[in-house]
């Protein structure tokens, strides 16, 4: 297949990735020979024992860190060896996150922090297109309000409307829902999940949960650096089941 086809097909590939951390004895390999394709519109859970590589991992696709070898693809574009200033445009224009934390800033209101990396972008925004991000996301809160006045569930509606906001090829999620209860985790998830239906979002989640696996398409499973299997359309016995094979968790 041509790079250009692979491009339309996959928001993000990776190709024989490696991570190595520090050098001689001290070195660890976080990532060893990582090939993988998200296909656009596609919902990928990663999972694997601690330290088994998700966050280089997430990182390392995301732009936010750079692979040792191989080669990362955002659509048809390649992020390896770009400058850092080309890396830091094409993750605010074309990649969206949320973490476990939300990290809002409580000095600007929901809205403001809705449209913050349209602002940072110096693009203009849609009022049309933030109330559907708003209602895509089931934000039921006046968007006046401060985001430390909300619930947990609420701050992570607010964090992924943030990360909607300027359609991005591909939403990059860690553990989003690792702080929320678990009636409220599945309820953002599901939400979550309608993104990806509705709209074709391309999304990539690292989480411990298998229950916040079970939501995505495929589960993509890291042991010791490599991608050691693959499951879709698991429910979280099967994943918990595979993630005990792995070891501890
Ligand atoms: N900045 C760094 N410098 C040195 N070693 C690192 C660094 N970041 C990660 N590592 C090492 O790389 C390996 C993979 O770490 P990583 O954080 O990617 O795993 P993880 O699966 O996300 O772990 P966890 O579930 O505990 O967050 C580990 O051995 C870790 O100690």
């Amino acid at each position: 297949m041509t790079a250009v086809a692979n491009g339309l097909e996959y928001a993000v590939r990776m190709e024989s990735v490696a991570k190595t951390y520090g050098k001689g004895d001290a070195a660890v390999t976080a990532l060893k020979d990582v090939t993988l394709g998200l296909r656009r519109g596609s919902f990928t859970a990663i999972m694997g024992p601690s330290g088994s590589g998700k966050s280089t991992f997430l990182h390392c696709a995301a732009g936010l860190d750079r692979p040792t070898s191989g080669r990362i693809m955002l659509g048809d574009t390649e992020l390896t060896g770009r400058r850092e200033s080309e890396l830091t445009a094409l993750r605010r224009e074309r990649i969206g996150f949320v973490f476990q934390s939300y990290n809002l800033l409580d000095a600007l209101t929901v809205e403001q922090n809705i449209v913050l990396p349209l602002r940072l972008g110096n693009q203009r925004f849609d009022p049309v297109f933030l109330a559907e991000v708003v209602r895509s996301v089931e934000l039921d809160v006046p968007l006046d309000r401060r985001p430390s006045k909300l619930s947990g569930g609420q701050q992570q509606r607010v964090a992924i409307a943030r990360a909607l906001v300027t359609r991005p090829e591909v939403v990059f999620l860690d553990e989003p829902t690792g702080a929320l209860d678990t009636r409220t985790a599945r309820q953002v998830l599901g939400t979550l999940r309608q993104t990806v239906d509705r709209w074709g979002q391309t999304a990539l989640m690292v989480t411990h949960d298998p229950v916040a696996a079970s939501y995505a398409d495929t589960v993509v499973f890291l042991a010791d650096g490599r991608i050691v299997g693959e499951l879709t359309g698991a429910d979280p016995e099967r994943i918990a089941q595979r993630m005990t094979h792995l070891g501890e968790w």
